[in-house]
């Protein structure tokens, strides 16, 4: 999918929401645990009740490796479920000397043919672009993390003041372009997000921690909206847990609703 392609459904949708699969066998409803696959059938309900919702949906890989080889068969039949027009992120954070990140690539962008995927900075040039040789597909680089332990590197300062995610702000430049790469921008960042912004104005950027984490909508939006929304805010145990009984569907997806209405009102504000 390209940037154009994405803005079209983010307009028609009106909503930039991206439900996050973070589909863990500990927490999902007790009766769904006795069928064949659990958690395939989780997200099929999950999808199906907040398609209307979503412009994207990401599955964090760490819930579907930690199945064993099951694991995997089970991400691939998700990612087969997710409507076409639907922008799809495997976030598993890559990245690796080159002709492993190739192999990477090539896993998530031909094998299971995602849209895009979570990449890590740290490694550098070579391991960051291999992953953008592929036609219509994306990078999304770790820039300014949600978490807490994003302060230990993100943000220290070099001799002139600048913080390291700035760094790699700039110098991710050199390797790719808003056509194909997006950041991750933490949505417990408050106003940093605006400086963020300063740097890449043309870029989208993926913005998890609202929901759980507690980041707010509003800021996001207000520091992070440019003239094509630029941004895909994620939810994951928010909306997917939100409740865990028979009707964890229809739960999920007044969840959802609720986020997409009030990204709808951010829309009207600010494009
Ligand atoms: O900075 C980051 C990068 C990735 N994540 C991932 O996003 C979701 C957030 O889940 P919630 O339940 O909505 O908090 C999860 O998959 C994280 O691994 C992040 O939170 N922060």
């Amino acid at each position: 999918m390209n940037k154009a392609e994405l803005f079209s459904q983010i307009q028609k949708k009106s909503s930039f929401l991206c439900v996050g699969l973070d589909a863990d066998i500990q927490k999902i409803p007790a009766h769904l645990k006795s069928e064949k696959d659990p958690i395939f059938t989780f997200c099929k309900e999950i999808i199906e009740q907040t398609a209307d919702f979503a412009v994207a949906y990401k599955p964090n890989i760490a819930f579907f490796e930690a199945l064993g080889p099951q694991g995997w068969e089970t991400l691939q039949k998700v990612n087969e479920l997710i409507p076409k027009d639907i922008f799809t992120i495997a976030d598993a954070k890559r990245g690796d000397i080159g002709n492993t990140s190739k192999l990477y690539a090539k896993a998530f962008f031909e094998k299971m043919d995602f849209d895009s995927v979570t990449v890590a900075p740290y490694m550098g040039v070579d391991s960051v672009t291999p992953f953008l040789e592929f036609e219509n597909k994306w990078v999304i680089l770790l820039a300014l993390t949600s978490n807490a332990g994003s302060m230990d590197f993100q943000l220290i300062k070099d001799e002139t003041g600048k913080p390291m995610y700035q760094s790699v702000l700039e110098k991710s430049q050199q390797w790719g372009n808003s056509d194909n790469m997006m950041y991750v921008v933490g949505a417990t960042r408050g106003e940093l997000i605006g400086e963020v912004r300063k740097v890449v104005p043309d870029h989208f950027f993926l913005v998890p921690g609202v929901g759980a984490q507690g980041g707010s909508l509003a800021d996001v939006a207000k520091y992070g909206m440019n003239s094509s929304c630029g941004l895909l805010v994620n939810s994951s145990r928010g909306i997917i847990y939100a409740s865990q009984d028979e009707n964890f569907g229809k739960s999920a997806r007044s969840e959802a609703q609720k986020l997409q209405e009030e990204m709808s009102s951010l829309l009207d504000t600010y494009l």
